[in-house]
């Protein structure tokens, strides 16, 4: 898919980011960076203070103190579509597509790019229909990268969970962001739709030079994909490294230990059942393309 080459995609700093809900601290002065064209995860147990950070990137929530910068751009007070704008795209743990066509949704997320006014497309003159039909062009390439070009005209309430969730990534992708965040992309996911998507985004990341932050409690997805891994504990930064370096620090096995092995699919940094999982899925393809 023709794309920017990942040279104009700005540093994302997290400094010091202190978010206080009536008396509960949920993110307590956490800092991170995300490099340019890198995928970043950001895991923790339940509780930890992800979504919280990712509501805060994004503009829903603002920060008690701290600051978050994307490049030159100070992005701690601005609203989301603000920060959208200027770059910074993401995606829902819970699917909020059910209505419309496949394209239909793919065009909200090019609403960023649009010129015409509401008025030029409703009474469909001649530049609006233009801009419109380009537009179209560039959702059905976005579709076709995510792997959901035959269904562009079918309604996504007809789609399977895992295609929805491309959908989700795809709508993402249609602002063009410099940014993309993923809530839990995979989540609900059975082991053969969790493995194609995580190629899509590691192609993402390839393609697209975009750079990734994920959130994501399949830690056989994170160790596999991802660049740096920041992990949060009760609002707090305890490590951060490399996927191998970050699954060998006793602090994070502490945390995961504290949050309860058994507690689904949150059980740690080192959750072999899923690793392996994605692995023999892995060595099936390769025995089967052999
Ligand atoms: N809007 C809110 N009002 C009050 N407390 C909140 C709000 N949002 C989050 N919290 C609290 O902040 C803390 C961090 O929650 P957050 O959802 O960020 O954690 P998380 O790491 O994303 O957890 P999970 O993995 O379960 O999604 C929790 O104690 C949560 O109850």
């Amino acid at each position: 898919m023709s794309a920017g080459d990942g040279t104009d995609v700005p540093r994302l700093v997290v400094d010091r980011v202190t978010v206080r809900f009536a008396g509960l601290t949920a993110l307590d002065a956490a800092s991170f960076t995300v490099e340019p064209g890198s995928v970043h995860a950001l895991i923790g147990p339940n509780g930890a203070g992800k979504s919280t950070c990712f509501n805060v990137l994004s503009g829903v929530y603002r920060a008690t103190s701290g600051s978050v910068r994307l490049g030159g751009h100070e992005l701690t007070a601005l609203p989301s579509h603000r920060t959208a704008a200027l770059g910074l795209a993401r995606t829902f743990q819970n699917i909020v597509l059910t209505r419309g066509t496949v394209a239909d949704n793919l065009m909200i997320g090019r609403h960023l790019h649009t010129r015409a006014g509401y008025l030029a497309s409703a009474l469909r003159l001649p530049a609006a229909v233009r801009e419109q039909r380009v537009h179209r062009e560039r959702a059905r390439e976005i579709a076709e990268f995510t792997g959901i070009g035959a269904h562009f005209d079918h309604p996504v309430g007809l789609l399977s969970y895992g295609d929805r969730k491309r959908v989700e990534l795809a709508r993402a992708l249609c602002a063009e962001p410099k940014v993309l965040l993923l809530d839990e992309p995979v989540a609900g996911m059975n082991a053969t739709e969790r493995l194609a998507m995580a190629r899509t985004i590691a192609e993402v990341r390839r393609a697209l030079g975009v750079s990734v932050l994920i959130v994501e409690h399949d830690m056989g997805l994170i160790m596999r994909i991802a660049d740096q891994v920041t992990v949060l504990d009760f609002g707090r930064r305890i490590a951060g490294g490399t996927p191998d370096e970050v699954r060998r620090d006793p602090a994070v096995v502490r945390a995961y230990l504290g949050a309860g092995p058994d507690s689904g699919s949150d059980s740690g940094p080192d959750t072999a059942e899923q690793q392996n999982t994605a692995e023999q899925q892995d060595g099936a393809e390769q025995e089967e393309s052999a």
